[in-house]
């Protein structure tokens, strides 16, 4: 297992209501005091994927330090995407993979897509389905030059290949600003589910 995935297991095994110690740092607990204490190596070990590989957000949102709670942590994070030129927006949204695509197909996706994937059904699509999964994808990139960003752990697959349909009718701006709504719920829930493993939405709870 890499640094980066023990790092992560030991805090979704060690956490648990915000208050519990991290095996890594024995002597401290995992509540927003120790977040913040964290140096920046272990800080992006533990939140580098909130924004699908992009542990450069990480990095930097870590000298926005001391944050109040999560929920400030989560709007440090949603700045520094906002502050971004729109070519960096679409490049956050390059680096997600296509829904049910290669990487699914590959087993390559990262853990947390995985778990989303998992959590929409995509990862059990009819042949029917993955065909028009794959066909709307394409077509959708083709038309913006960036993928189709949803929330899976909020959709289902139903409505997921629905909303794929109708995206693809937008124009450009109104899809790059869509898909970083969704890239900012996807973060929001990653955030919940690394510190507060028992939320409903938490991966764990598949
Ligand atoms: N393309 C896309 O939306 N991918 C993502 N969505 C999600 O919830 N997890 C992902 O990897």
């Amino acid at each position: 297992m890499c640094t980066s995935a023990l790092t992560q297991s030991l805090v979704r095994r060690s956490v648990r209501a915000g208050h519990v110690t991290n095996h890594k740092y024995p002597h401290i607990n995992m509540d927003i005091d120790a977040i913040n204490a964290l140096p920046c190596e272990d800080f992006v070990n533990i939140f580098g994927n909130v924004v699908e590989k992009c542990p450069l957000i990480t990095a930097a949102v870590w000298s926005r330090r001391p944050f109040a709670n999560l929920t400030a942590l989560e709007a440090a994070i949603s700045e520094f995407i906002d502050a971004l030129p729109e070519s960096g927006k679409e490049g956050i949204l390059r680096c997600y993979p296509d829904l049910a695509g290669r990487d699914l197909q590959g087993d390559t996706l990262t853990r947390e897509s995985r778990e989303e994937h998992a959590r929409a059904g995509l990862d059990a699509l009819s042949s029917g389905e993955a065909l028009r999964m794959s066909r709307l994808n394409w077509e959708y990139k083709v038309r913006f030059g960036f993928p189709f960003v949803i929330c899976a752990r909020m959709n289902d697959k139903a409505n997921i290949l629905q909303q794929l349909t109708e995206r693809c009718r937008n124009e450009r701006t109104v899809e790059r600003a869509r898909g970083i709504e969704e890239v900012k719920k996807i973060s929001h829930l990653r955030l919940q589910s690394l510190v507060l493993p028992d939320a409903p939405n938490a991966p764990n709870k598949l």
